[in-house]
């Protein structure tokens, strides 16, 4: 395989009659903000589930940082995660959640103290999980995702659910973390957003339809990411 941040060769994963991911292959660079983009069930979500081990798959296999994620000993610490199931302790106060997983990182508390200002949820940071909004809990989870201040992010729908205040913060996290040399990789429906967020594009169905730069792609942003995504899809 390549030295690439991330890579995925020859994905396939069913779910009985239904092909979920089929032949699916890319490599991820470090450095980038890639848009992982596609249709309701066009296997953005099995595809990262398979990255990080949580869906095995019926072929194909998927490396980051050079080793599958499951083998890595230090994947919690260099790969930040927040899947669109966000997987909180929901009663817990955000402040304890946030120790609780820094604890698990072996992470001082000062640090949780730093993510409340980056996540913006310091004065939330008494209440429950279950009592933010949405956009609030996905704040949270993207806190949790930072806290070891990992080099790759990989975030399944994060604009899911954020005002507009929230797109703009995190587009601009993101794009401080990949000028910083991270890599995020991320999916969403917003084609609007995404095209004001991301370095690179990979659209599926199934199978990856297209993978190349912004630039590429919305020839030099004289076209709309949006009508481009609909030509490749249902081409
Ligand atoms: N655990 C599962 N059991 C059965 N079918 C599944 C399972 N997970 C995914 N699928 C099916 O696999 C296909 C791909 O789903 P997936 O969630 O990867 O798509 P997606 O691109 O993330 O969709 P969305 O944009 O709606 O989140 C869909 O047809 C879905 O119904």
């Amino acid at each position: 395989m390549s030295d690439a941040v991330i890579s995925v060769r020859g994905l396939r994963k069913t779910f009985g009659p239904t092909v979920a991911v089929d032949d699916v292959s890319f490599d991820i660079p470090g450095g980038r903000i890639v848009g992982l983009l596609g249709r309701n069930g066009a296997g953005k979500t099995t595809t990262i589930r398979s990255i990080l081990g949580m869906t095995r798959p019926d072929a194909g296999e998927t490396r980051v940082l050079g080793q599958p994620y499951a083998e890595r000993p230090d994947a919690a610490a260099r790969v930040g995660v927040s899947l669109d199931e966000l997987a909180l302790l929901r009663w817990l106060p955000v402040r304890t959640e946030l120790r609780v997983w820094a604890s698990y990182l072996r992470i001082a508390d000062a640090r949780v103290e730093e993510i409340l200002d980056v996540v913006g949820l310091r004065e939330a940071a008494r209440k429950p999980a279950r009592a933010l909004s949405t956009g609030m809990q996905k704040r949270l989870s993207l806190g949790i995702a930072l806290l070891a201040s990992p080099e790759i992010l990989i975030l399944d729908e994060p604009l899911n659910g954020l005002d507009p205040d929230g797109i703009r913060w995190i587009r601009g996290l993101l794009r401080a973390h990949a000028d910083q040399g991270g890599t995020v990789l991320l999916s969403s429906h917003l084609l609007a957003e995404m095209q004001e967020t991301v370095d690179e594009v990979i659209v599926m169905q199934q199978s990856v339809r297209y993978h190349g730069s912004l630039a590429d792609i919305t020839a030099n942003g004289t076209a709309s990411l949006e009508d481009r995504f609909f030509e490749i899809v249902d081409h």
